[in-house]
């Protein structure tokens, strides 16, 4: 995977779109999707490899791309930016962004940052806690990460809860979580998952998967893997003894946009 520095990033994808996700369902966003990524989640729906180029949407919803050579430097990116009217905030995703937190802790945008992260590298998160506004953390459950071990476990849920404390909500940026659900999801891992970051989001979302695969070779059966309602319902009941949790798929999927 091409590294990224301060001055520039292997960018996957730059477009204008709505956010399908979360609390902040339908808000105008633009995208900056960074490649690569430190984790293999079973149920991903992204190809997030560097192809050598990014490509770039200029026009919102024309489904016409430019590529535009890897790496992209911090210029070029807020260039690419200069398009997009009327925006709520910049999302970073991937991939994993914090991969690249250098380049972003250089950007100088004057939209607010929202952070699409799987919140396990806190060195790297510390970077940025004076730099994003909306925090979007994945607690990413063991069962749904393919490469991991047992004994890495405890560790990816330290890194997992210090990312959370590093990125928490203040009076300035909030910060909410959420857990992708299937039917293998338990009780609780989650609760012990949301009781370990209360402290520091203002909700929790779960999110049902949605059964896409991120190649041919990886999707899963999806007959076999969505959560069924009740069992949603249920765990939503349960974690709303200790925060306020909400169940919000990924609508972007409901209505085709990127
Ligand atoms: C592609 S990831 C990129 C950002 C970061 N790496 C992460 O995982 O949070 C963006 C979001 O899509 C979600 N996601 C990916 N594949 C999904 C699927 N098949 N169903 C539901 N959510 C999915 C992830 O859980 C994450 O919240
Ligand atoms: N519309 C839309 N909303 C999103 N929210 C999070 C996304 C992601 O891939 O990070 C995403 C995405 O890929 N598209
Ligand atoms: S969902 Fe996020 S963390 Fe998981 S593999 Fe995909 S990009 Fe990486
Ligand atoms: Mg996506």
């Amino acid at each position: 995977m091409t590294a990224s520095d301060f001055t520039s990033a292997p960018i996957r994808e730059v477009f204008c779109s709505v956010q399908g996700e979360g609390p902040y369902v339908g808000v105008r966003q633009a995208f900056v999707r960074f490649s690569g990524c430190n984790l293999n989640c079973n149920y991903c729906d992204t190809d997030f490899a560097n192809p050598g180029t990014c490509d770039y949407e200029q026009v919102e919803g024309s489904g016409s791309f430019e590529k535009i050579k890897n790496p992209v430097s911090v210029g070029q990116l807020e260039a690419m930016l200069h398009p997009f009217k009327k925006l709520h905030s910049v999302s970073l995703t991937g991939g994993e962004p914090l991969l690249h937190a250098d380049f972003i802790e250089t950007l100088n945008l004057a939209l607010p940052l929202y952070l699409e992260s799987n919140m396990t590298l806190p060195e790297q998160a510390r970077k940025l806690t004076e730099k994003v506004t909306y925090v979007s953390g994945d607690f990413k459950l063991p069962a749904s990460l393919r490469d991991i071990g047992s004994e890495a476990r405890d560790a990816h849920m330290e890194n997992t809860v210090e990312c959370f404390r590093l990125l928490r909500k203040n009076h300035s940026r909030d910060c909410f979580c959420k857990i992708v659900v299937d039917n293998s999801t338990e009780l609780e891992t989650v609760t012990s998952a949301v009781e370990a970051i209360v402290p520091y989001v203002s909700c929790v979302i779960l999110q049902p998967e949605t059964p896409i695969g991120r190649d041919v070779t990886n999707l899963r059966p999806s007959g076999s893997i969505q959560a069924s309602v009740q069992s949603i319902m249920q765990l939503q009941k349960s974690l709303l003894e200790i925060i306020d949790t909400r169940v919000i798929p990924q609508t972007h999927r409901m209505w085709g946009c990127l």
